[in-house]
């Protein structure tokens, strides 16, 4: 049976519109299906645990953005229960990073007539002990910053209005590049520490993508191994304005400040609070540590 996942309030706010175009185009697909609609911060991690113990699901489909694909893995946890995406959010990177339609109602037809399938493998990372996973990206520092701004912003709204939902992370970007202090944090990557002065960024990569399609790591492939991790260090206010030019066409990389390598076990620490996203959801951590989910999920696409 399938569970449609519903976030109305995501980004483009085409769920309902697209939910109602599946129910009259595939209605013989889903005949029997339950639908949940997400009310607050957080409530698409309970939807899932509820249907997790259900015990009756074989295919949970979100229609919403990377935030509610976000809780919804944190819900799932090891169980082998497909996803299938709809995106409706402003970013929607995870459905760019799996090589998914963006337009929701061409992604509907798909998922519905010629399901594609594919393995894909989370990052898990620890804070305070607790335990989380993100689909996407996690990133300390700038990144991090960015999204805190994007998230309090009342712009969003009026932007996704507007269709301008792109220019959010623009404004984000203004709005922090004068303002952003760069920190001073230790890296350890598989066993080998860093240190990392005046340090604007460290990104950790399931898939090229984050930011609304910034390719922050071009060259990072969704595989079981390693992430991609993308740092930026020791660079002026003018020339961060000019990475965040370049990297829409992953041409950032060949910047001196950046450095980009592979990695399977990351850990990072810093001794004054250290803003971070994972998947968009924004939160302060002085200590961080992230490993390759062993777990490979079901994507519908
Ligand atoms: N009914 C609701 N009212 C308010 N917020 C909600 C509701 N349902 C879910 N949310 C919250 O909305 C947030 C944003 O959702 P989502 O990330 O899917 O859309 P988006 O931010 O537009 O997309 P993207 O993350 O791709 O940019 C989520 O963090 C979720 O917790």
């Amino acid at each position: 049976m399938y569970a449609f996942i519903i976030n109305y309030k995501a980004g483009s706010q085409k769920a309902s519109s697209v939910y109602n175009y599946i129910k009259e185009r595939h209605h013989n697909k889903i005949s029997q299906h339950k639908t949940y609609y997400t009310q607050y911060e957080g409530h698409a991690t309970e939807i899932t645990k509820t249907i997790v113990n259900s015990g009756e699901v074989q295919t949970i489909i979100i229609i919403g953005g990377d935030g509610t694909v976000y809780e919804v893995f944190n819900g799932l946890k090891n169980n082998d229960i497909a996803i299938g995406l709809i995106p409706t959010g402003s970013g929607n990177d995870f459905a760019r990073g799996c090589g998914m339609e963006l337009n929701p109602y061409k992604q509907a037809d798909l998922l519905f007539q010629q399901p594609e399938s594919m393995l894909y493998w989370l990052g898990e990372y620890e804070v305070s002990g607790n335990q989380y996973v993100f689909a996407s990206s996690i990133g300390f520092g700038f990144d991090g910053e960015v999204a805190q701004t994007v998230d309090q912003s009342s712009f969003k709204k009026w932007l996704n209005i507007f269709r301008l939902k792109q220019l959010i992370y623009v404004y984000g970007l203004i709005k922090n590049v004068f303002t952003y202090k760069p920190k001073n944090l230790s890296l350890n990557v598989d066993g080998e520490c860093i240190k990392m002065d005046n340090t604007w960024l460290i990104t950790v990569s399931n898939h090229p993508y984050f930011g609304g399609g910034m390719k922050i790591a071009p060259n990072a492939e969704v595989n079981d191994q390693h992430f991609t991790i993308t740092t930026v260090s020791n660079i002026s206010r003018m020339k961060i304005l000019l990475l965040f030019i370049t990297v829409f066409f992953g041409k950032h990389t060949s910047l001196k400040e950046v450095d980009c390598f592979n990695g399977s076990t990351v850990s990072i620490s810093s001794d004054t609070p250290l803003i971070y996203q994972a998947d968009g959801f924004t939160d302060e951590v002085d200590q961080c540590h992230i490993r390759k989910h062993l777990q490979s999920f079901c994507i519908l696409k």
